[in-house]
């Protein structure tokens, strides 16, 4: 485990905006002016070459012709992803300056970006009035290593492991006002292994939100098709004012993942 970052001080660069610009572009956009993938459209057609599989190809094809992925590259952000957090939180409300947030399932960083200028991580007190002056916190984990986020705390640990909850606690400080999890085991192929992989991090992703969710706070995760089941949507549905599922646009259409976003927590009941 690798505990690295910028923490609340950050490192001297300044990332306020909307955007991430970390990356190649600037920054800034946030989602920019205009939907993406609206502007004029130039298919690009890559050659198969020797030694390239057929689905390298093609998933080289689909990175080249994807608005999303050549947005995100212009303004800065480390991953297409991070495109789904702009529209989760453009459609909820999740972020604002101030808030302290975990963002689980990190690498390579999108929404550890988005977050940090969205909540002012790391940043100086700026102008604007006592809300929009707020400094937040981004403490942002993967299993794999992944380069820092100017502004965020970034660990490598595997979320998993019974230590890593208390390790992020004491990174957090205090209770938090948003978890978010977009935690994906690699996929295997057989549907119901991977809906149950998933389901297994979502899980386990609640119990560490419950325990440091403050009163008010926010859940958002990546679950699969059919949505969260079973126990785990009855007790965010007991613990929340608010629980909707919500596939963004920038989420690929022939891609099986889902947000659940429970909103409002109460508290545990032992806490009340
Ligand atoms: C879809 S990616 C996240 C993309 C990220 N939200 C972004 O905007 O760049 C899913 C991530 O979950 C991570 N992951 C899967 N299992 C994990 C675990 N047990 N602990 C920590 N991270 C895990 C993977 O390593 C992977 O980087």
């Amino acid at each position: 485990m690798t505990g690295r970052g910028g923490g609340r001080g950050g490192r001297g660069r300044d990332d306020r905006g909307r955007g991430g610009g970390q990356g190649a572009g600037e920054s800034g956009g946030g989602g920019g002016d205009r939907p993406v993938g609206s502007g004029r459209k130039l298919h690009t057609r890559v050659k198969t070459a020797r030694g390239r599989k057929t689905s390298s190809t093609r998933w080289l094809q689909r990175q080249l012709n994807d608005p999303y992925v050549l947005e995100a590259r212009r303004q800065g952000f480390r991953s297409r992803a991070a495109f789904k957090l702009i529209e989760l939180d453009d459609r909820f409300g999740l972020l604002r300056p101030g808030l302290r947030v975990v963002d689980l399932g990190a690498a390579p960083g999108g929404w550890t970006q988005v977050a940090v200028a969205r909540v002012r991580a790391g940043q100086p007190p700026g102008g604007g009035g006592p809300r929009s002056n707020a400094t937040g916190l981004v403490v942002g984990l993967d299993i794999l290593d992944w380069e820092d986020v100017v502004g965020a705390v970034c660990l490598t640990l595997d979320f998993m492991d019974p230590a890593a909850p208390d390790l992020l606690r004491h990174h957090c400080g205090g209770p938090v006002d948003l978890v978010l999890s977009d935690m994906a085991a690699p996929t295997t192929g057989h549907p119901q292994t991977d809906h149950l992989r998933v389901m297994a991090l979502a899980e386990t992703a609640w119990d560490f939100a419950e325990a440091v969710l403050a009163p008010g706070g926010t859940f958002v995760c990546k679950v699969f098709q059919g949505g969260t089941e079973g126990a785990l949507l009855t007790r965010m549905k007991q613990l929340c004012a608010s629980v909707k599922h919500a596939k963004p646009p920038a989420s690929r259409k022939d891609s099986a993942e889902i947000y659940v976003v429970a909103q409002g927590f109460k508290g545990r009941p032992t806490d009340a």
